[in-house]
């Protein structure tokens, strides 16, 4: 089976070779777990071995993804410009300039439809092949009892266009599930990112909670946010 190296330094080796490509990937963490950096990492990666990527942002304005990205040296404009990377702005609903500037707008969060409308049209523009959602949380916020079948529906769609796709989940601080009823199910794999105080010091670590189509480290692998991005330590 052919592996999608993951860009974060380290955890390919975790992973056996990286993610199995075309898996759903439920990328789950309390608040600053580095959720976010991650799947951005995921996605630069790919833009250097000529993978073209897609970021839906639910959380945050696209202008500022597009800044915290350049933070660590991950400039997307270019890769924009020439159709290599599109990111979707699911957080404006077009109101204020957005509409202006951003190719790819989400209207109505509520309209799952529109979403994947919008997410198929993208995906097919720039045949993409790496897909992060940051984050799915969003899509439920309000209707939890159908986190599990709305990861269903992404996963089918994701699945049917081959792309190696990382669902980001928020969960919180004390939760010892996924982030929803039932989505750790529908999903091909689940890594999940800790931040916990260990004697009055906040440590970053990992557990691959599930990854099918490979063998995988079961242990806790500590992580750190460098200049250049996450680095697992050990
Ligand atoms: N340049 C940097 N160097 C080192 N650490 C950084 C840098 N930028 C951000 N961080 C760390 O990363 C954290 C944020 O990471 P990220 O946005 O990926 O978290 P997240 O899991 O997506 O959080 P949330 O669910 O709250 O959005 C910050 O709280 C900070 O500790």
């Amino acid at each position: 089976m052919k592996k999608v190296s993951t860009g974060i330094i380290g955890l390919d080796e975790i992973l056996n070779g990286g993610i199995p490509e075309k898996n759903v990937v439920l990328l789950s963490g309390g608040p600053g777990t580095g959720k976010s950096i991650f799947s951005q990492q995921f996605l630069w990666h790919g833009l250097q071995n000529n993978e073209p990527g897609i970021y839906v942002a639910l959380e945050e304005h696209p202008i500022q993804v597009r800044q915290n990205m350049s933070q660590f040296g991950w400039n997307i404009k270019p890769f924009e410009e020439k159709g290599l990377f599109a990111l979707i702005d699911a957080f404006t609903a077009g109101f204020g300039k957005s509409k202006e500037f951003e190719k790819y707008i989400v209207r109505d969060l509520n309209d799952l439809h529109d979403f994947i409308d919008v997410l198929r049209q993208a995906i097919k523009d720039i045949n993409a092949k790496r897909v992060v959602i940051d984050s799915v949380t969003t899509l439920y916020l309000n209707k939890p009892t159908y986190a599990r079948s709305i990861i269903l529906q992404l996963k089918r769609v994701l699945a049917g266009t081959g792309c190696t796709s990382l669902l980001v989940s928020q969960v919180s601080i004390d939760e010892r599930g996924f982030g929803g009823p039932g989505v750790e199910h529908g999903v091909d794999g689940i890594i999940r990112l800790d931040l916990d105080e260990i004697k009055g010091e906040l440590k970053r670590s990992l557990l691959i909670w599930k990854m099918r189509g490979t063998s995988h480290s079961l242990k806790r692998h500590y992580f750190e946010i460098t200049q250049s991005g996450i680095k697992i330590v050990s």
